[in-house]
């Protein structure tokens, strides 16, 4: 039994996750608060899918994944990756799942590249075949030859990710849980993480679940989104439907030769800021910013551009906004109750973007 008989390699049924907090109110005084992180959540991925997991700070990610690899136990609802439940078969769970936190290592700082594989050769058993084909194919897929003989403490952080994402995959996880793999890295070095989950997931098929601010990250691996906040599941499905329920902008920064009136652009783009010679324009985060340029090039004395995504916080904050808008529109119509119709008109447009509906 593998888990997809019942519907998801990985299911969530009506998770639900409350911390018991004390805060100290006075001198002898504690008070106690009860957080619900993870609200009544559910969901499924398939085997083999590539699912971008995003919201904002305190929203229940870090939870969730906890939860998922056993850490933590969900105070309620139905969990099942590959089939276990994480809380009771913790250890026969960990040899099917990886795990990458970009703002931590699992590496031992003092030691070696490669002892540090040698260590997880010992620590998950992996057969002495197994392990050098494996370490064989992704120093070569991640460029980690010349590193092995390095200490972790004196890796860039680029290099340090590589090293990361290899050991999470040393004993050929079936899932891989990413927690902002792409933070704080450089063009080429984001460019080439992205690069090998991308192989990763056609060779391999395995099942990500990928955590990241950055929504380049999950425009360029994740096929769906999942937006999660104060715990419940607000989004699911393509992003470029996030972007349509958020009418979200990018943003395109433009270097002038000499400092001009703002650009003429074709609506809905526009010029939003000028400063001297710099020009910002907000444009559809759904369309290409191919024209725009080109036209501006043909008219313009351009310097340089940069195209500039929407934040994940902005997208989220902007769907909210249209979902509030939907109400008082709703309000005003008929008098029937707006929030309820909001939510009904929301969940049809994402039912109708992902072709599924959010709980
Ligand atoms: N061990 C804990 N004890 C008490 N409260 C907790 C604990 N862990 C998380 N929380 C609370 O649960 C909520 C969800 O936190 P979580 O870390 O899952 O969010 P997140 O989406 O991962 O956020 P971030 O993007 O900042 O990492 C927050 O209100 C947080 O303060």
């Amino acid at each position: 039994m593998d888990g997809d008989g019942d519907g998801g390699f990985i299911l969530l049924d009506r998770v639900e996750k409350v911390f018991d907090v004390r805060k100290r109110t006075g001198f002898l005084k504690r008070e106690r608060r009860r957080v619900r992180a993870v609200d009544s959540l559910s969901f499924a991925v398939a085997r083999g899918e590539m699912v971008g997991y995003i919201g904002p700070n305190g929203a229940g990610k870090s939870t969730t994944v906890k939860m998922l690899t056993g850490i933590l136990t969900p105070s309620g609802g139905r969990l099942r990756v590959a089939g276990i439940d994480p809380t009771r078969e913790r250890m026969r769970l960990a040899h099917r799942i990886g795990v990458v936190f970009g703002q931590r290592t699992t590496l031992w700082w003092d030691l070696p590249l490669i002892d540090s594989y040698r260590l997880m050769h010992r620590m998950y058993r992996i057969p002495d075949a197994r392990y050098r084909a494996n370490l064989e194919r992704l120093v070569e897929l991640l460029d980690l030859r010349a590193l092995l003989d390095t200490p972790v403490r004196q890796l860039s952080l680029g290099q340090r990710m590589r090293g990361d994402i290899a050991a999470a995959l040393l004993h050929d996880p079936e899932v891989l849980y990413l927690d902002e793999p792409t933070i704080g890295l450089d063009v080429v070095s984001k460019t080439r993480v992205r690069e090998f989950l991308r192989e990763l997931n056609a060779e391999r098929a395995t099942t990500v679940l990928l955590t990241t601010h950055d929504l380049q990250d999950i425009e360029q691996l994740c096929s769906r989104v999942m937006v999660i906040d104060h715990g419940r599941l607000m989004y699911d499905g393509p992003l470029a439907g996030l972007h349509r329920a958020g009418e979200s902008e990018r943003t395109l920064v433009v270097d002038l030769e000499r400092e001009m009136p703002p650009i003429d652009a074709p609506a809905p783009a526009r010029v939003v800021r000028v400063e001297g010679p710099r020009q910002w324009l907000a444009f559809p985060a759904t369309e290409s910013a191919a024209p725009l340029v080109a036209r501006i090039a043909a008219q313009y004395p351009l310097v340089d551009l940069s195209v500039r995504e929407p934040d994940i916080e902005a997208v989220i904050a902007k769907m909210y906004a249209e979902r509030a808008d939907q109400a008082d529109q709703a309000d005003g119509v008929d008098g029937v109750d707006g929030v309820e119709q909001a939510e009904q008109a929301g969940a049809a447009e994402q039912a109708d973007a992902a072709g599924r509906a959010v709980p």
